[in-house]
């Protein structure tokens, strides 16, 4: 644990703690009040015993103590010192005297410890997750009254919980994004994901005049596989071509489920005649392919359309041009590759 005297970390707890001040001591303000504390904040003291163990506990004392006083209270802050104890926990500790001095309300309170343990985020605003408070009428014998090094183990399990939290959170929200970029049934991205793709291909190529290309994937008659085999038969199939296109690119390019029996792929740095190669190879690899259906084992074939990125194009004008080869391919007989334009 170090003291801080200076720097940003110091600033910003300072900062934040002279906003406690604000909203706890003279505005008395509840809501502002608890909107600092860290949800999970727990603490209250005096002396070496904490009388709310829970965050539900230290608010309802908190709006007690508020509500119970709403004026502001005269404080005179004699001391106030700043330790770090991790990267982003910081403990303040300020000794004050107290002076109340209503018609409803009398009393004068000397040397009150106030320990708050703040979490700083490097990516939200700091908060309370721990508060001591301490009188030292509380002192019995030579028991020590604001015990920091206890503190320093209640921040450390802060921080832990805090960590916990954080990747439970990032691993709530990886599983959200796969749900939201990819497809149920093959796992590849969707729709979502690759228009995301292209964009970023498409203001890469236009800023850096790079080029990229795309290549529509249709199955061949793949209603007479569902008709005559069922649809979960489709389905493997679906899957099947999946994993193969998937295992067939670079890791540099990326692949989609457009949808139904069409797919996308999208790749950089490759121009028309590259692309029309990696088509091929896909489409001729594939029709080799057997699947074992219903005891039969039958080939099932692609179509494949391509088109590159050409200067003043737009994003709609590539897709549009692939789709047109790929329905080309299509009325040529099907089982091949069309590029729109020349290669
Ligand atoms: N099993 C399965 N079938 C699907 C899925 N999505 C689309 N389909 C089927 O894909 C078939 C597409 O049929 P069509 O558009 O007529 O195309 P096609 O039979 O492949 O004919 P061409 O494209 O002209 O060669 C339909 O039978 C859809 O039901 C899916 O998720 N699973």
């Amino acid at each position: 644990m170090r003291r801080l005297s200076k720097g940003p970390i110091y600033e910003r707890c300072r900062a934040a703690l002279n906003e406690h001040i604000r909203r706890y001591f003279v505005e008395r303000d509840l809501r502002d009040t608890l909107a600092q504390y860290h949800p999970q904040a727990i603490g209250v003291g005096t002396g070496r015993g904490e009388s709310a163990m829970d965050p539900a506990g230290l608010r309802e004392v908190v709006r007690s103590d508020l509500e119970g006083y709403p004026e502001p209270v005269n404080l005179d802050i004699k001391h106030c010192e700043l330790y770090q104890v991790t990267e982003d926990v910081v403990i303040s500790q300020m000794l004050l005297d107290f002076n109340i001095n209503s018609d409803t309300h009398k009393m004068t309170l000397r040397d009150s410890r106030h320990t708050l343990v703040w979490h700083l985020p490097d990516d939200g605003d700091a908060h309370i997750c721990h508060v001591h408070v301490s009188f030292p009428t509380d002192l019995h014998g030579e028991e020590e009254p604001y015990p920091l090094k206890e503190l320093e183990e209640v921040s450390q399990m802060v921080d832990n919980l805090i960590h916990d939290r954080t990747q439970s959170l990032t691993e709530s929200y990886r599983r959200l994004e796969q749900m939201v970029v990819r497809d149920r049934l093959t796992g590849m991205f969707n729709r979502v994901r690759i228009d995301e793709v292209l964009e970023q291909e498409f203001v890469r190529a236009k800023r850096y005049q790079r080029h990229f290309s795309v290549i529509f994937i249709d199955l061949d008659r793949f209603k007479n596989v569902n008709d005559n085999h069922g649809h979960l038969a489709g389905d493997e199939i679906l899957k099947t071509l999946a994993t193969y296109i998937q295992d067939n690119i670079r890791i540099t390019d990326t692949a989609a489920r457009w949808g139904g029996e069409e797919f996308l792929v999208v790749l950089p740095e490759t121009g028309m005649e590259e692309a029309y190669q990696v088509a091929e190879k896909l489409r001729q690899a594939f029709e080799r392919e057997p699947f074992e259906l219903d005891d039969q084992q039958i080939h099932i074939t692609l179509s494949l359309g391509v088109a590159a990125c050409q200067p003043g194009d737009s994003i709609e004008a590539i897709l549009a041009r692939a789709d047109k080869a790929l329905y080309e391919a299509k009325r040529n007989g099907r089982n091949q590759t069309v590029v729109s334009g020349s290669c």
